[in-house]
C-alpha cells in the first residue's frame, strides 16, 4: 500500500515536493492545501485534490504524512505544531537558531495527538547537519567550516518577501573565495559570520513601498542578514523574471582534524553540494524524511524528531536485508 502524502503550501518547496513524490513509487500525492483560493493553484498530479489549508482536518484519516512547506520565517512555527496535533508531519525549518524552540513546540503537539514530526529537513539543515555531526564524532581534534553558494537561498529570499512593501525577491548567498581558500590550504582560520559569506538581494517593490525603510530591514533582519555584509539591489518585476529565475544553489562542509599520539597526522573531510534546483534537491530529502515518518509512526513512535534521530534506514525504499545486501 503506498504512503499517502499531503502537501501543505504550494510554492517552490510545495512544488518540489510534488516532483519528488512522482519519482517514489511507494508513495502518492492525495491532496495540496493552500491559504489562497484553491482554484488560483494549478498542481501537475492529476489525482490529487487541491483544498483550502481550513479543509485540512478533514483528511486526518486520508493521509499518512503531511509535509509542511510553508516559509520559516513565520509560516512553519504556527503550521508545524498546529498540524502536528492532527498528522505525522515533515518540515524544512530552517531558522537555526529558533530550532530548539521549534523541536519544543512540536514535539508538545505531536506527543499529545500520538504523531511524529521530524523538522529541520532538507540540506542545511539536513544533509550540512548530519555530515557536521558524523565529522566532529570521528575526528574530535579539528575545525569546522560550512559554506554556501554562490547560489539562492529559498529562506532567506522567503523571509525578505515577508517584508511589508516587497513584492518578489531573490537573496543570494556569496562565499568569500579568500576564506574558502584558507580552509583548503588547511590553515585552519578562525573566521567570523561576515568573513565567511556576504549577501545580495533582488527586490521588487510593491507600488509606492519605500525602498530606504525595507533596505533597513532586510539589512538589521535577526538570524538572517543582520550578521553580514548585505547589498541589496531595486528591480523590476520584468528584470527578476528575466535576470533571476533560477534557484541554484550548494555548499560544503570540511572538517580539519589531527589524529596521532602527538597529533602528527592531519585530515580533512569534505561533504559537498551542487544544485540546480535548490527546492527539487531539498524536497528529495524532505520525501525520504516522509517515508521515515510513516516508518517510525507505524512502531508506535511518538513526538519530535530532528535528523539526528532517524536511523538512516527508514529513509530508503530498501529493506534493512536489501540494504545489507548492498554494502557488499
Ligand atoms: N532545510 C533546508 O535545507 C531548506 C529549507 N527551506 C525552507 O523552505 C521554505 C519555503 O521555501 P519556498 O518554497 O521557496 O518559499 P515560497 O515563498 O515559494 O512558499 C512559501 C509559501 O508561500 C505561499 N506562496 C507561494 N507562492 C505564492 C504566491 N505566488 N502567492 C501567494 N503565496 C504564495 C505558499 O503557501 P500557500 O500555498 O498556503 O499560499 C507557500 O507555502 C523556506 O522558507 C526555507 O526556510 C528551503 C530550502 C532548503
Ligand atoms: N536553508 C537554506 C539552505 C542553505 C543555504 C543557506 C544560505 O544560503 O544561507 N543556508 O542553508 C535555504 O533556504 O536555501
Amino acid at each position: 500500500m503506498s504512503i499517502r502524502i499531503g502537501i501543505l503550501g504550494y510554492g517552490n518547496l510545495g512544488r518540489g515536493v510534488e516532483c519528488a513524490i512522482k519519482h517514489n513509487p511507494d508513495m502518492e500525492l492525495v491532496a495540496v492545501f493552500t491559504r489562497r483560493d484553491p482554484k488560483d493553484v494549478t498542481i501537475l498530479t492529476e489525482t490529487a485534490a487541491v483544498c483550502r489549508t481550513e479543509e485540512a482536518k478533514d483528511w486526518k484519516d486520508k493521509i499518512d504524512v503531511l509535509i509542511l512547506c510553508g516559509g520559516s520565517a513565520t509560516d512553519l512555527p504556527v503550521q508545524t505544531p498546529e498540524y502536528a496535533s492532527m498528522f505525522n508531519v515533515v518540515d524544512s525549518f530552517d531558522t537555526h537558531a529558533r530550532i530548539p524552540e521549534h523541536f519544543a513546540n512540536v514535539d508538545a503537539a505531536a506527543k499529545s495527538a500520538g504523531k511524529v514530526g521530524i523538522i529541520s529537513v532538507g540540506w542545511d539543515p539536513g544533509m550540512f547537519s548530519l555530515n557536521r555531526m558524523y565529522a566532529n564524532a570521528v575526528l574530535t581534534e579539528g575545525c569546522d567550516y560550512t559554506f554556501w553558494g554562490k547560489g539562492v537561498s529559498q529562506g532567506h529570499s522567503d523571509a525578505v518577501r515577508r517584508i511589508k512593501g516587497v513584492k518578489d525577491a531573490k537573496q543570494y548567498t556569496i562565499p568569500v573565495e579568500s576564506a574558502l581558500e584558507s580552509v583548503r590550504k588547511g590553515e585552519n582560520p578562525k573566521l567570523t559570520t561576515r568573513e565567511k559569506h556576504t549577501r545580495e538581494c533582488f527586490v521588487v517593490l510593491e507600488e509606492g513601498a519605500d525602498a530606504a525603510r525595507v533596505e533597513e530591514e532586510i539589512k538589521t533582519m535577526p538570524n538572517y542578514f543582520s550578521d553580514y555584509d548585505t547589498t541589496v539591489h531595486f528591480i523590476s518585476e520584468e528584470e527578476l523574471k528575466r535576470d533571476h529565475s533560477g534557484i541554484p544553489h550548494g555548499g560544503f562542509v570540511l572538517r580539519s582534524g589531527k589524529t596521532g599520539w602527538n597529533n602528527e597526522n592531519s585530515h580533512l573531510i569534505e561533504y559537498s553540494l551542487k544544485l540546480d534546483s535548490n527546492p527539487e534537491f531539498t524536497s528529495c530529502v524532505i520525501v525520504a524524511y516522509a517515508r521515515a515518518a510513516y516508518r517510525m509512526a507505524a512502531e508506535g513512535q511518538t513526538g519530535c524528531r530532528t535528523v539526528f534521530d532517524v536511523a538512516p534506514a527508514y529513509l530508503s525504499a530498501m529493506s534493512p536485508e536489501e540494504l545489507r545486501a548492498s554494502m557488499l
